[in-house]
């Protein structure tokens, strides 16, 4: 594990928008890494950072990002950065963060495009972090191999805020064969200006495009593993057949259901699985394991790695979103009403902060354990 001796300069693709905003406040104060470059669209670029963005935080924009002239989102405006964040819309992310990649520039997106790429490890840091695995494969697909670049993504933040604790139950008492997903999820899970407060106020919108899907496959390629491939599966790079490693999906059956629902942030899902063990574990051991979860990316000394991935709430009402969102900084889930359920085993409820680790602080995590395993050198 290597820990950087100096500051390690970093750039932040769709800076003004609302997870590059956070960003920005994450980043602004982190201990490694140093904000070295912002990019943004044609309507941002050459203005200076205050000047370009909209600010919706609820502390103010730190001084050391205000007089930043936002750049246009081309490698060559990034080439000093040991690290690329995106919080690009993903209408345009797919053949900026492609063209990040090709200049040897380490990626790691927010945006759906790589998600289901077989070759573009889809990591939860507090789930799948062995995932990174997949990298070298991903550079040896480039002729000539990519010596530095790579793209990583992280997860929808419905699919991240709930498969942390599956993921915890997985470990405690092994595979899971359904679950029953239904959101209730912010409207700054859609971005600025995002839902028109006529569509929202006083409503709750029963459908959110695409998100039932993303939650469904995410979740198996993010809990499946990664398995050396057969020899029929094997490439051919420079002459020479490799055998690389492929994602196996989880057999787990999940049915999504997804609502947008009037708060500001914070997505919160109500949850039902079924064990494959019989008999399953209780309502009170399904609480101590969630409480006793530590992810890998905590004991690798991840510094923004939550204290606590998973707070369990005996309280009756709680998880609540204008409560909870902000705990540990939006950095770990909170779950609640962990109880039986009639028609699974268990069913409890989760608040995950959909901008914090259901977005930047997952990126964030994901790129200093790259930093901590080698996968980028510093
Ligand atoms: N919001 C959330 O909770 C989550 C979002 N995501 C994903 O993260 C990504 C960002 O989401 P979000 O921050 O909500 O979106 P926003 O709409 O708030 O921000 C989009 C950003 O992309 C920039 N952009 C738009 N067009 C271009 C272009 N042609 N060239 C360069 N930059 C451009 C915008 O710049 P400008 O201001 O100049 O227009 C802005 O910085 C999306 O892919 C989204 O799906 C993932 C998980 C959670
Ligand atoms: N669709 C999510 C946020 C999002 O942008 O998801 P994705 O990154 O999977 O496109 C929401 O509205 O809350």
């Amino acid at each position: 594990m290597q820990q950087p001796t100096s500051p390690v300069p970093v750039g932040i693709l769709g800076a003004t928008g609302t997870v590059g905003q956070r960003f920005i406040t994450l980043l602004s104060t982190h201990p490694w890494f140093t904000i070295h470059a912002l990019g943004a669209s044609p309507r941002s670029v050459g203005k200076a950072y205050k000047d370009a963005v909209k600010w919706k935080q609820t502390t103010p924009i730190p001084h050391i990002v205000e007089g930043i002239v936002v750049k246009t989102c081309e490698a060559k405006e990034f080439q000093d950065c040991k690290i690329v964040f995106s919080g690009l819309d993903s209408d345009v992310a797919g053949e900026i963060e492609e063209e990040f990649r090709a200049a040897n520039l380490a990626v790691f997106s927010n945006s759906k495009n790589y998600r289901k790429d077989p070759n573009v490890p889809l990591i939860v840091p507090l789930v799948n972090p062995s995932h990174f695995s997949m990298i070298p494969q991903q550079q040896a697909l480039f002729s000539p191999p990519l010596t530095s670049g790579f793209i990583v993504t992280n997860a929808n933040c419905s699919t991240t805020g709930y498969v942390i604790p599956l993921h915890a139950l997985e470990k405690a008492f092994g595979p899971l064969e359904a679950a029953l997903v239904t959101t209730m999820q912010a409207i700054s899970g859609a971005g600025y200006p995002g839902v028109a407060s006529l569509d929202i106020m006083d409503n709750v919108v029963p459908y959110i495009s695409g998100e039932e899907e993303k939650i469904e496959w995410e979740t198996l390629k993010i809990l499946g593993g990664v398995a050396e491939s057969d020899s029929t599966e094997a490439h051919a790079i420079g002459g020479v057949l490799k055998s690389f490693d492929m994602h196996s999906q989880h057999p787990l059956r999940v049915s999504a259901s997804c609502n947008r629902v009037p708060v500001i942030d914070g997505h919160t899902e109500c949850v039902s699985v079924r064990f494959h063990r019989r008999p399953p574990p209780s309502p009170q051991q399904v609480r101590e394991a969630l409480a006793a979860f530590t992810p890998t990316a905590q004991t690798s000394g991840a510094p923004s790695c939550p204290r606590h991935a998973i707070v369990v709430h005996e309280e009756p009402d709680r998880p609540q979103p204008r409560l909870d969102r902000y705990f540990q900084d939006g950095a770990g889930v909170s779950v609640g009403r962990i109880r039986q359920c009639q028609v699974l085993d268990i069913k409890f409820v989760v608040l995950a902060n959909n901008v914090s680790i259901g977005a930047a602080t997952s990126s964030i995590i994901n790129a200093e354990l790259a930093v901590l395993k080698g996968v980028v050198r510093v």
